[in-house]
C-alpha cells in the first residue's frame, strides 16, 4: 500500500494544471516526475501531499481518500520538501530539523530519545552533523536545502516527496542526496529538471507537459530522442551507459528540436 494518485485534476485560475493524471508507485521505489517549466509538478506534488486538494479525481493513501485521513496519521506518513520552503524565524539547524518530529509527538511530548536518535541520523545522512549548532540565516542556498531534506528524513515518513531537490546544491550534494533518497526504504516522488539525474537514480518516471501525462516507464523506455524533443523541444541524443544500463543524454547545443 502506498500513495497514489487517481485521475487526478486541478484546476487553477480557470485553467487545469493537472489534467487527469495517475501515479501508482511500488512500495519503495523512486519515481522522477520531468517536464518543462509549467507542467505541472509542483502541483502533482502539492496534490499528493494533501497541502491541496484535487478538483476531480482522488489522492488515496493505503486505499483511503487522502481527505479523509486524520491530519497528523497523514503527517506521520507523508513527508514533502516544496520548492522555495523557507523559514522566518531565526532557528539552528537541530531545531528545524527536530520539526520533523512534531507528527509523532503524543499529548505527553513522546519519545524523547526516539526523536533525538531520527534528528541526529538525519543531520548524519544529510551531512549537516557538524552544522547543527549553526543560525539558519548563516546557511548557504545548498546547506539550507540539505536542512528541509534532514527535516523530512528526521520524519522517518514512508511516503517522500521532493520538489526539485537538488537545486542549489553542487554536484558532490546532487549526487549524494538522489544516492541517498534511493537507498532510503521509502517511496519517494521526486522532481527534477536534469534528465541525467533522474535516468541514473529513479526507477521510473512520469513526465508531464501541459499539467497531462505524456509518458511513463523505466528511464530507457522514457527517455528517447523523440519524447525530448516533443517535450522539451530540444534535440537529444541518447546512449545506454555500458557499465549501468541507464540512458545517458547528450543536448546537441544552439539546434532547436522540432517548433510545435
Ligand atoms: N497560484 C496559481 N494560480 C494559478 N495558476 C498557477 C498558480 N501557481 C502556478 N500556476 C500555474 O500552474 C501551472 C503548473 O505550475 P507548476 O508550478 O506545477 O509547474 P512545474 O512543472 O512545477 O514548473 P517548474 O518546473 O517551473 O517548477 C503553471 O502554468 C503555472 O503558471
Amino acid at each position: 500500500m502506498t500513495l497514489e494518485a487517481r485521475e487526478v485534476a486541478w484546476e487553477r485560475g480557470g485553467r487545469l494544471v493537472v489534467d487527469g493524471v495517475s501515479l501508482r508507485p511500488r512500495p519503495g521505489e523512486t519515481i522522477g516526475l520531468l517536464g518543462p517549466n509549467g507542467s505541472g509538478k509542483s502541483s502533482l506534488i502539492r496534490l499528493l501531499s494533501g497541502i491541496a486538494r484535487p478538483t476531480a479525481g482522488a489522492v488515496v493513501l493505503d486505499d483511503r481518500p487522502l481527505a479523509a485521513v486524520a491530519r497528523r496519521e497523514a503527517a506521520r506518513a507523508i513527508a514533502t520538501v516544496t520548492q522555495h520552503a523557507d523559514t522566518a524565524v531565526d532557528l539552528m539547524v537541530r531545531d528545524i530539523v527536530a520539526l520533523g518530529r512534531i507528527p509523532h509527538r503524543g499529548a505527553f511530548g513522546g519519545d524523547r530519545r526516539a526523536d533525538d536518535d531520527a534528528v541526529a541520523e538525519a543531520l548524519e545522512r544529510t551531512g549537516l552533523t557538524a552544522k547543527a549548532g549553526e543560525s539558519w540565516h548563516r546557511l548557504s542556498g545548498g546547506e539550507r536545502q540539505r536542512v528541509h531534506i534532514a527535516r523530512a528524513l528526521a520524519q522517518r515518513p514512508r511516503e517522500l516527496l521532493l520538489d526539485e531537490p537538488t537545486n542549489h546544491l553542487d554536484i558532490r550534494h546532487q549526487l549524494d542526496l538522489l544516492r541517498l533518497v534511493c537507498d532510503l526504504p521509502v517511496t519517494t516522488v521526486v522532481a527534477l529538471h536534469d534528465l541525467n539525474l533522474a535516468a541514473m537514480f529513479c526507477d521510473s518516471l512520469l513526465v508531464l507537459k501541459h499539467g497531462g501525462a505524456v509518458a511513463a516507464g523505466t528511464p530507457a523506455e522514457v527517455l528517447t530522442p523523440e519524447l525530448i524533443a516533443e517535450v522539451y523541444e530540444v534535440s537529444a541524443a541518447v546512449s545506454i551507459d555500458a557499465a549501468t544500463g541507464r540512458p545517458q543524454i547528450t543536448f546537441t547545443p544552439g539546434e532547436p528540436g522540432p517548433a510545435r
